[in-house]
């Protein structure tokens, strides 16, 4: 038996905080994680139901093309199924009013019988047919619906794959990524729906044939009759739209929220520093405002279907009394007025399913257009607009960066300015400096992740914004400061698919960065799963993890090797090892090395201190150690608090700030 969880079995905050952690939560501001891109609300709210019947067509087009790109043979068959209950449900109105004229007319009640006889087995035959086909479209539209989703979910992965690095600084682009996103989730309903209305025009062709026959000014009427009920879906279909667009930054944040009370990654803190209560106090407020929005949207399209309701109301009367007149005045015969009832209803009911179905079909063409757009051009951040496709046809032989100016899209002060830095394979330059002084950016950059703002990164003669940027990351390998946990197998977290995928060469990766040790003590070796989180994996530590990139770094020779703080989570040894196999790396490689551990920068060739985006010292380790600078002062600072050596220089930077 199941039970709903009850607030009391909720992680609890401490004594003397409310339940939601309210009193240390000041609440969400108006202002946070909300939409704000004015032009597409703009644009949205300008959606009307004229822009809906002209779209209408396209959007059926483009939900055919769909389904026609992943399933052809699950499209030709819906087409067929639609086509035919069009052409049965013809067939079943004619006979209906046949039957009806039949026996309405005057002769004996027997004979009225035998001659609807034919028409009633036609009736019979005709709506059997219809469930048969009814079933046949269920099943194939299960076959196509999950090959659609995945598919469209698919394109969007590669779309945001193919976007800069530097988008995710760029207002708007993760809102973009998170409709379009959601209009992917939606690409399977865009067929339904589509389908929904070709089986409405299916019936009404049939109906409308029936009853233009009957009486020419029906059909008009009818049309006229459906209108306001087919303005108020659009209008609830745009209040719905557009709450969604407003709500999206939130849904985001909402989606950030789970992911990080409920999963592994970040469990332990979530625990030990008691942010449950925190954050579902957080969750609370920011679900309260989107449910708010949700509901004020339900309200208005409530309030536009009762109007468009009410509207249509006294429109199908006219309609009505318009055929009671065309029968009292003997423009109509009694015997086609009966046939023109039943025609009239089955017509009304396909003007609103066409109607209804349009709407829908309308509201999701605007989240699939979203997701079309994306993968257009990644809300204008795709690289193939922002870079050449120049190839690397051999491993460059220098990479350099020439007076480099770089600020994050967003940021108040560059984060490099006028930089300049160059490394050579058989080479190792290392990046110092303190926290936020640009040595990470400055890798990106060099690895050709990011392109400067200002001045230009060089491979050999050729410029990185020339590059096929994914031909030039052949040549790189990155040890990033902050690395992934991938529940692959070992060997798939090396290789990612490339390469020599032998044991051999991966065995030999695993001993130049120690991941060899850890090989025995793993299930099945390099086959087993590295995640707990799945049946029969295995979960390493930090410092495994670590060796892990280390090893996926070294196995592919590429021709560039940047290493972000390889080393902070390695054990002693581990340390030792990786500083010590360096120089025999760097043989055919040019490395660039990034780390806060200042002995171990003497394996270098060049230093280079960065500090504030500005390179201020440069020289070998020797130099460096002797002269007076922010290099000196952070070595001496380490040396002390290692117990090495007393301090040579006052530590001013603790207290007074830097002494360079
Ligand atoms: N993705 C980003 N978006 C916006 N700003 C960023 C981003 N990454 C870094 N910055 C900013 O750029 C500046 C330099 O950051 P960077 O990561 O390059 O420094 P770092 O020297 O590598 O620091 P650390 O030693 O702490 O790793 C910082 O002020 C930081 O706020």
């Amino acid at each position: 038996m199941t039970s709903a969880i009850t607030q009391d079995q909720l992680p609890q905050p401490p004594k003397g905080t409310a339940p939601d952690g309210e009193q240390q939560d000041a609440g969400v501001r108006e202002e946070e994680y909300l939409y704000r891109d004015e032009s597409r609300l703009q644009a949205g709210s300008l959606l009307t139901s004229r822009t809906m019947a002209r779209r209408l067509p396209s959007l059926v087009r483009r939900s055919v093309q769909m389904a026609w790109r992943v399933d052809r043979g699950a499209t030709i068959g819906l087409l067929a199924c639609q086509i035919g209950t069009g052409v049965l449900a013809a067939l079943g109105l004619l006979a209906v009013t046949g039957t009806i004229t039949a026996l309405v007319s005057s002769g004996d009640i027997t004979e009225r019988l035998w001659d609807a006889a034919p028409q009633l087995a036609v009736i019979a035959a005709a709506a059997g047919l219809r469930a048969l086909l009814g079933i046949a479209v269920v099943w194939l539209t299960g076959r196509l619906r999950p090959v659609l989703g995945r598919t469209a979910e698919l394109t969007m992965i590669e779309a945001a794959l193919g976007a800069e690095l530097a988008a995710n600084n760029k207002p708007g682009y993760n809102d973009a990524y998170d409709i379009a996103d959601r209009g992917a989730q939606v690409t399977p309903d865009l067929v339904e729906e589509a389908q929904d209305v070709l089986a409405a025009t299916a019936t009404l062709a049939a109906g409308a044939t029936v009853l233009t026959v009957l009486h020419p000014l029906l059909l008009p009427l009818l049309f006229l009759a459906c209108l306001p009920q087919a303005a108020a879906y659009v209008r609830s279909a745009r209040v719905v739209y557009l709450a969604g667009l407003e709500t999206s930054g939130r849904r985001r944040m909402l989606g950030k929220l789970r992911w990080h009370m409920a999963y592994q990654e970040s469990s332990e803190e979530m625990r030990a520093c008691l942010a449950g209560p925190f954050l579902i106090g957080r969750y609370r407020r920011l679900a309260a405002s989107v449910n708010a929005a949700e509901r004020r949207a339900a309200n208005t399209g409530a309030w536009m279907g009762l109007a468009g309701a009410v509207a249509g109301g006294v429109a199908s009367t006219a309609v009505w009394a318009a055929l009671l007149w065309l029968l009292a005045s003997g423009r109509m015969s009694l015997a086609a007025g009966g046939g023109a009832v039943f025609a009239l209803q089955t017509a009304t009911g396909s003007v609103r399913g066409i109607i209804n179905g349009g709407a829908r079909l309308v509201r999701t063409g605007w989240y699939v257009q979203d997701w079309q757009n994306f993968l257009d051009n990644a809300h204008g951040q795709a690289m193939t607009d922002s870079r050449g496709t120049a190839p690397v046809t051999a491993a460059p032989e220098r990479f350099e960066v020439r007076n480099v100016t770089y600020r994050y899209d967003g940021a108040p002060k560059d984060s490099l300015s006028n930089v300049s830095l160059h490394v050579k394979r058989g080479e190792i330059v290392a990046l110092v400096g303190e926290n936020g002084s640009g040595k990470t950016t400055l890798s990106r950059l060099l690895c050709g992740l990011l392109l400067p703002t200002e001045g230009d990164v060089a491979w050999d003669h050729a410029s990185t914004a020339d590059l096929d940027p994914w031909g030039s990351w052949e040549h790189v390998a990155l040890v990033p400061q902050k690395f992934t946990y991938l529940p692959l197998t070992m060997r798939d977290n090396i290789t990612f698919g490339q390469g020599d995928t032998s044991d051999a060469a991966l065995l030999a990766a695993c001993e130049a960065s120690g991941a060899a040790e850890m090989l025995p003590k793993l299930r099945s070796g390099l086959n087993t799963l590295l995640t707990s989180e799945w049946f029969g994996g295995q979960q390493l530590s930090g410092g495994q993890w670590q060796r892990l990139v280390l090893t996926r770094a070294f196995h592919r020779r590429a021709a560039l090797l940047v290493m972000d703080e390889p080393t902070a989570a390695l054990d002693a040894r581990a340390e030792h090892r990786i500083f010590a196999g360096l120089r025999e790396l760097a043989k055919d490689r040019a490395v660039l090395l990034i780390t806060h551990r200042l002995t171990n920068v003497a394996v270098a060739d060049r230093i280079v201190v960065l500090d504030e985006g500005r390179i201020v010292q440069e020289g070998t380790y020797a130099q460096l150690t002797q002269q007076p600078g922010l290099f000196q002062t952070l070595w001496e600072l380490q040396r002390r608090m290692s117990g090495d050596a007393p301090l040579k220089t006052r530590p001013s930077i603790v207290s007074e700030g830097r002494t360079t």
